[in-house]
């Protein structure tokens, strides 16, 4: 599903390399876990794997799909495609409801439409199933999310990136803000909706107590030549 091979990214008027990763793969419904300290290239490594930078060297596929190889445009449409985030602020559109910032995930791409059609489903009525099975209730769907709380806007946030059903889901650090109890019941949110169909999950976070929870746990500093 993910293959990482011979990558080395630099950050523009940086001498030394943030990345060098020379084999990384990551099956698919796969659910990895990568920690790493703060600084040690993990948010940088998620804006390579959406395509929002490029590497110098090496390739990153994705469903067969070399990024490297694409244009900017191209880059971006793979993501809107197939590609859902969950970011640490969540990037939500505050005065719009739960429900309208859920049916943006998938306005721009036209495949993500496609697989709502294919289930028979609008993208309201998936919205508000999502918001539904991850446990926002009824009456908040329609408030403005800026009235909402952080667990509720996290979920407004997973519904978006799973609307449409794209392959892989990027979270970053999106658990955070929550007390551990929380943060157990949305992780486990997370993997009954990849479950479904069978979606892969890159959880990035510092906090190494929540690895259990994943198939599998993968440091960043020991995959990281960069940091050697
Ligand atoms: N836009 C940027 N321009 C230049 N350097 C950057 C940029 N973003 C990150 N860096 C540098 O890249 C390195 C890795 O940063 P990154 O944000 O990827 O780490 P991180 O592991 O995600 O940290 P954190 O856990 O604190 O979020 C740091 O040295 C940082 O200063």
């Amino acid at each position: 599903m993910i293959q990482i091979s011979d990558l080395t990214f630099s950050w523009p008027g940086q001498s030394n390399p943030t990345l060098q990763i020379k084999d990384l793969q990551i099956k698919t419904g796969e659910r990895l876990f990568l920690h790493g300290p703060s600084g040690s290239g993990k948010s940088t490594l998620l804006s390579l794997l959406a395509g929002i930078q490029c590497a110098q060297q090496g390739n990153i596929k994705i469903l067969n799909e070399d990024l490297s190889a694409l244009n900017d445009a191209k880059r971006d449409k793979f993501r809107a495609d197939h590609i859902g985030t969950i970011f640490q602020n969540f990037n939500l559109l505050p005065y719009l409801s739960p429900i309208d910032n859920v049916v943006l995930g998938c306005n721009f791409s036209k495949r993500r439409q496609a697989n709502l059609k294919t289930e028979g489903a609008t993208a309201t009525s998936q919205a508000t199933r999502l918001l539904d099975e991850l446990g926002l209730d009824k009456n908040t769907q329609h408030r403005a999310v800026n009235e909402l709380s952080i667990g509720q806007q996290q979920r407004v946030a997973a519904a978006r990136a799973f609307i449409g059903r794209p392959e892989f889901i990027i979270a970053d650090e999106p658990t955070s803000a929550l007390d551990a109890d929380n943060r157990d019941i949305f992780i486990r949110q997370l993997f009954e909706q990849a479950q479904q169909y069978q979606a892969t999950i890159l959880f990035v976070s510092h906090d190494a107590s929540l690895a259990p929870l994943f198939d599998r746990k993968v440091s960043l500093a020991d995959i990281n030549g960069a940091s050697l």
